[in-house]
C-alpha cells in the first residue's frame, strides 16, 4: 500500500521545511524520558536548545554533561521561540504558571503529549502557537534510534496556529528530533490524548503486564519454576512483538510453529475475551468524559498515595525478584561479547 493509498498523509523527512526552526532557539522544560532525547537531537540537528530545570535539579549535571546550556525554566522560556513543555504531565500547570509571562507573541508552546491542552489544565495565551510533536515511542529510544541514524514514528497537531505557520514549525521539529526518519502523522489534541492514554492503560503498559504477570502466576503456582515462567511469559515476549513490528501480525505467525500458532488462535480470544474487551471500552470512556483525568490530578494533589502503593507492590512482585539475576546472567553474555571487541585483534 503506497502513501497515496493510505487513509492518512505520512509526513517524511522530504515534507520537512528546516528553515521553521533553524534560525529558532528551543526551550526544552525538562530533562527525562522526552526531555534528554528532545534536546539532545535537536542539537545535533543544528538546532539551538537550552533546557529549562528548577535550581537544584538533579537532571542539570546530565544536560551540562550532555553539552547543552541549562537555565531556570522562566530563564530558558525568555530566551526560546519554542518552548517544549516536557516535564511531567501533572507539574505542567504549575510550570506554566512560572513561565507565562516569558513567552512573547509569535512564540510556540509545543507539547509531546495533549493532556494538559486538552483537559483545560492549561489556557495558553492567545498570541502564541500550540503545537504538538510526540513520538509514539519511549524517550530513550527516541534518542537511541536517532544516534542509530533511524527515527521513531511520530505525531504533530496544532491547537493554535496564530502565525499561520504551525504545522510547518511543528513538521521541522518532529524532523530535528528523528521522526519525519520513521514517519509522521498529523492528529489532533483530543485524538493523540485519548489514543495515547487509551493505548498506555488497556495494551502498552498496563494490559501487557497484567497479561505477563497473570501467564507467569499461572504457572507458577501450578509448580513450574519461575525461572521457566520467566523466560515463557516475559523474556520471550519481546522476541515475539519485534516480529509484530517487523512485519505485523503475520510475520510472527509466519515464524512461530504451526502448533504456537493453532493454540493461540483457537485459545487467545479465551484469555483476551469479551469481557476483557467491554473492560477496554469502559477504560475509553473514563478517558473521553475526564473521569480518569480528574482521578490522576486528584492523586497528584493528593501527595500520589495510591500510585506510590501500586508502584511499591508492582516492584516487589515475584517477577522483578527472578527477573532480575536472570537478566545479569544475559548481561554477563554482553559483558564478554565487550571483552571479545575490546581485545587487540590476534594479527
Ligand atoms: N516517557 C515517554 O516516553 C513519553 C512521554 N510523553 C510526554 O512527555 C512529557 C514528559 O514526560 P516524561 O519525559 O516521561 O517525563 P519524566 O518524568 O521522564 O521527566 C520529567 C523531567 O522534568 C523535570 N521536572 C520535574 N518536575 C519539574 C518542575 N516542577 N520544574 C521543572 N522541571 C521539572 C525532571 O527533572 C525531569 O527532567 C509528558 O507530557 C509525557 O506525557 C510523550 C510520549 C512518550
Ligand atoms: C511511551 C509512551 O508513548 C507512553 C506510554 O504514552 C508514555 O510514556 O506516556
Ligand atoms: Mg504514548
Ligand atoms: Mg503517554
Amino acid at each position: 500500500m503506497t502513501n497515496d493509498e493510505l487513509t492518512t498523509t505520512v509526513y517524511y523527512d522530504d515534507d520537512a521545511d528546516r528553515s521553521q526552526i533553524d534560525d529558532k532557539t528551543v526551550a526544552v522544560l525538562g530533562y527525562g524520558s522526552q526531555g534528554h532525547a528532545h534536546a539532545q537531537n535537536l542539537s545535533d540537528s543544528g538546532v539551538d536548545v537550552v533546557v529549562g530545570l528548577r535550581e537544584g535539579s538533579s537532571s542539570r549535571d546530565a544536560a551540562e554533561a550532555d553539552g547543552l546550556r541549562v537555565a531556570t525554566p522562566a530563564e530558558a522560556a525568555a530566551e526560546g521561540d519554542i518552548v517544549s513543555v516536557l516535564v511531567p504531565d501533572t507539574v505542567q500547570p504549575a510550570v506554566f504558571e512560572e513561565i507565562r509571562d516569558e513567552l512573547e507573541a509569535g512564540d510556540t508552546l509545543q507539547f509531546a503529549h495533549g493532556f494538559n491542552i486538552h483537559y483545560n489544565q492549561i489556557r495558553p495565551p492567545e498570541d502564541v502557537d500550540v503545537t504538538m510533536a510526540a513520538p509514539k515511542s519511549p524517550g530513550h529510544l527516541v534518542r537511541r534510534n536517532y544516534e542509530a541514524g533511524e527515527g521513531t514514528p511520530g505525531l504533530i497537531a496544532v491547537y493554535q496556529d496564530e502565525t499561520g505557520s504551525a504545522k510547518e514549525e511543528a513538521l521541522a521539529y518532529a524532523h530535528a528530533i528523528g521522526c519525519t526518519r520513521a514517519g509522521v502523522i498529523e492528529t489532533s489534541f483530543q485524538e493523540e490524548t485519548e489514543t495515547d492514554l487509551f493505548g498506555e492503560q488497556a495494551v502498552l503498559c498496563g494490559g501487557v503486564t497484567s497479561l505477563v504477570k497473570q501467564g507467569y502466576e499461572t504457572l507458577v503456582e501450578a509448580g513450574y519454576s519461575p525461572e521457566m515462567a520467566y523466560f515463557e511469559c516475559l523474556n520471550e515476549l519481546k522476541l515475539i512483538v519485534d516480529l509484530m513490528y517487523e512485519g505485523g501480525l503475520g510475520e510472527m505467525w509466519d515464524s512461530v510453529s504451526d502448533t504456537a500458532e493453532f493454540g493461540g488462535l483457537t485459545r487467545g480470544d479465551r484469555v483476551v475475551d469479551d469481557h476483557a474487551r467491554e473492560n477496554m471500552e469502559e477504560i475509553l470512556e473514563e478517558v473521553q468524559n475526564g473521569t480518569f483525568a480528574r482521578e490522576w490530578i486528584a492523586e497528584n494533589q493528593a501527595g500520589r498515595p495510591s500510585y506510590t502503593q501500586l508502584k511499591d507492590r508492582e516492584e516487589n512482585h515475584h517477577i522483578e525478584q527472578v527477573g532480575a539475576p536472570l537478566r545479569d546472567l544475559f548481561s554477563w553474555a554482553d559483558e564478554d561479547e565487550k571483552e571479545a571487541a575490546e581485545a587487540p585483534a590476534d594479527d
